[in-house]
């Protein structure tokens, strides 16, 4: 709880209560609370939210993550164990992204119209916004980061992107929380002491680290190389965003400085931003007008596990978020507003609404919007730090900001390590081990001889003046950082040299041992597996190959067991069946097709020869029939009875040709070969049918 005036502090904060959902209702898209006093104030302000059905645009659509989820908290469960642990599998980062508020010192703080709580702001008119946690106008840059960044660091080192970006109108704070000064330093160089806290804390012949910054500044839609000052100068060649499989994207030709000390990479940073202040006498208000982005790529080596993940952290300052004031700012930068921040916008705006699985995010509308896609798009852990001012002439800018960090914090975020290489090629890691052995012999002979060069010239001086008064204190602290660099790249070297003994020894063991696989995929699984669990994969793909094997057995004793059986049961059938199965096999072999055609064509040829014998049939039956006319005729015509009888044997008709015995002698030696004749040429017949 935290009245007017108030600096939240979450010791003393109360726990928030169950947010109120009700829908927007006034033109600003929020509907209005009116506490009459500051008084009012000490009661919760979302127990009074929800008296008043005062809603908060945060909940509005999207349900907050569970604290089991949040890496806001510092005891968080989300939170990971200190030393990076490669060996796990990789457990994709599921929640949203963290949004926090900061108020700048306001002299009229107590009647600034603002009011704010641990994790809420409220306005008399407005309503109520909530956060992740609201920073009040004595808050120190400390305790920023401890609560926005610190634990994206921890994650940062196991692996995973993270991007930290503070937004807000112009002098609300954001240079001030992100860079802050020498006597408060901002976020950025207090990730950079956390990152090299762990680093020392790890054990050097575990884990290897290489760092690399690059840093750089986008004003009017063009990059600027803060490191490389060629690419300030008017007329220089703009630099160009790429794909890039390692990192998402990239700048071509932008300068990664190699980072071996904590005072080195601030010293670069500080190079940066001397850089950036330099150009800003081209451009009168350049700074509030342009971002600027410090990327960090981490890329952490567990040396006996021969694993490597690669991260990268964003520290972006962006732009006032404020449009455009004056005409001659609105023509130096060719358009009334910041074209980056509209896209950055019109992007959260489209990855917070809950139908943006299916819509067009237009990334590529901006450089800001192009280098922060593999963030926005789930990358990366964010933290959106949104600066702003309380006082009454910065209502509708502070209003704008708090609709920009309430759509951010409605984006859902499904974050993975980035594991890119967890090969276990040991040849390719002797390899890179060597260059690095190679450029750090080198860079450790560069070191000690300057070191003799800075000695030598100590000594000739001495016997004029003593040493403190000549080397100076600078000099002094100069040598002392090269010898612990000296003592630091001897102790390195060391490490690196028994480490590539080690792999030499693993190479050659294993290679002995190794089992000659036919199967490339397999070898190909194996090449990629980590060097201690390779001895126990190639067991297990051993016996998978023998059981695939003794599979493979079983199926072809079965196969030619079927085929026996088929022989048998063809062979028992009829002698034509097996004939005609053996003619099948023959025109099997013949080509299937030549023995269909073939078959054809006797079956043609047959029915033909049937059709022929059908005919001759016909004209036999005819000519049967014209001689019984003839002969009944005859047998009529000479008072001789006689005809055919026809009797009914089951289905069948049957004719017998019946003579008279009445008929005379006379006919029988006329009639009695003919007969014969008949009676046999109809047997015949009939036996045909
Ligand atoms: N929390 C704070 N405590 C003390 N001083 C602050 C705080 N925030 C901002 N200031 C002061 O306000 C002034 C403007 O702050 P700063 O430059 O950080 O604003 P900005 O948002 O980065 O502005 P721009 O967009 O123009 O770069 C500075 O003098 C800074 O020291």
């Amino acid at each position: 709880m935290i009245s007017r005036g108030q600096t939240p502090r979450r010791s003393g904060a109360q726990t928030p209560s169950t947010p109120s959902l009700s829908r927007p209702s006034s033109s600003l898209g929020f509907s209005k609370t009116t506490p009459s006093s500051s008084s009012r104030y000490q009661q919760s302000s979302t127990a009074r939210a929800n008296e008043r059905n005062v809603f908060t645009p945060v909940r509005e659509r999207v349900s907050r993550p569970s604290s089991s989820l949040s890496y806001s908290s510092a005891n968080s469960s989300f939170s990971r164990p200190t030393t990076p642990s490669f060996a796990t599998p990789a457990q994709p980062y599921m929640g949203s992204i963290k949004v926090t508020v900061r108020a700048k010192p306001s002299a009229t703080f107590l009647r600034d119209p603002w009011f704010l709580h641990e994790d809420s702001i409220q306005h008399n008119e407005i309503g109520e916004f909530k956060f992740d946690h609201v920073f009040g106008p004595d808050s120190s840059n400390e305790q920023v980061y401890q609560d926005t960044v610190q634990n994206l660091i921890q994650q940062l080192m196991e692996g995973y992107n993270a991007t930290v970006f503070a937004y807000g109108m112009t002098g609300s704070g954001k240079t001030y929380s992100m860079s802050g000064t020498k006597e408060e330093p901002g976020v950025i160089p207090l990730s950079i002491k956390e990152i090299f806290t762990k680093i020392s804390d790890s054990d050097p012949s575990q884990w290897k680290y290489d760092l690399k910054v690059s840093y750089l500044e986008i004003y009017n839609e063009r990059i600027y190389d803060l490191l490389n000052p060629s690419t300030l100068k008017t007329g220089s060649p703009e630099l160009k965003i790429r794909d890039s499989t390692d990192y998402g994207v990239k700048v071509i030709g932008l300068v990664e400085e190699t980072i071996r000390s904590e005072h080195e990479l601030l010293k670069i940073i500080q190079r940066g931003d001397i850089n950036r202040r330099t150009s800003e006498t081209d451009f009168n208000t350049r700074s509030s007008r342009s971002h600027a982005i410090v990327q960090l790529r981490i890329s952490t080596t567990n040396i006996s596990l021969g694993t490597e993940t690669i991260s990268t952290l964003s520290l972006c300052d962006l732009a006032g978020s404020e449009k455009a004031t004056s005409s001659n700012e609105r023509r130096k930068e060719g358009a009334f507003i910041n074209k980056s921040l509209l896209a950055l916008g019109s992007v959260i705006v489209k990855l917070s609404s809950p139908q943006t699985s299916v819509g067009h995010i237009p990334y590529r509308d901006s450089k800001l919007t192009r280098l922060l896609q593999p963030a926005l798009s789930g990358d990366s852990l964010v933290s959106i730090l949104c600066t702003i001012q309380t006082q009454p002439a910065a209502l509708a800018e502070t209003v704008n900001t708090m609709r920009f960090a309430a759509r951010a914090k409605n984006i859902n975020l499904n974050v993975k390590k980035n594991e890119v290489d967890l090969s276990s090629d040991k040849d390719r890691m002797i390899e890179k081990l060597r260059t690095q052995l190679e450029s750090q012999t080198k860079e450790l002979q560069l070191l000690k001889s300057s070191k003799n060069g800075a000695n030598n010239s100590a000594s000739t001086v001495q016997g004029y003046y003593s040493s403190e008064t000549v080397m100076g204190q600078a000099d002094v602290s100069q040598v002392t950082e090269l010898k612990e660099q000296i003592s630091q790249l001897d102790s390195e070297n060391r490490i690196l040299i028994e480490r590539l003994e080690h792999l030499k020894r693993l190479n050659e063991e294993s290679s002995a041992e190794r089992v000659a696989l036919k199967s490339d995929l397999i070898n190909d699984i194996i090449t990629t597996l980590s060097t201690e669990n390779q001895q126990s994969m190639i067991v297990k793909v051993e016996q998978l190959f023998k059981r695939s094997f003794s599979e493979i057995e079983e199926y072809q004793s079965y196969i030619s067991h079927l085929e026996n059986r088929l022989k048998t049961q063809l062979s028992s059938t009829s002698p034509k069946k097996a004939k005609s199965s053996q003619h099948i096999e023959e025109k099997m072999d013949l080509g299937i097709y030549d023995a269909l055609m073939k078959e054809q064509e006797e079956e043609i040829l047959q029915l033909r020869s049937e059709l022929r014998n059908k005919d001759k049939l016909i004209n036999a039956l005819q000519s049967t029939k014209r001689v019984r006319d003839s002969l009944t005729h005859t047998i009529n015509g000479n008072n001789v009875h006689g005809g055919i009888n026809v009797t009914q044997h089951g289905d069948s008709k049957r004719e017998t040709f019946i003579y008279n015995s009445n008929v005379g002698d006379a006919l029988k030696p006329l009639n009695g070969e003919k007969l014969n004749a008949y009676n046999s040429k109809l047997d015949d017949v009939r036996g045909k049918v």
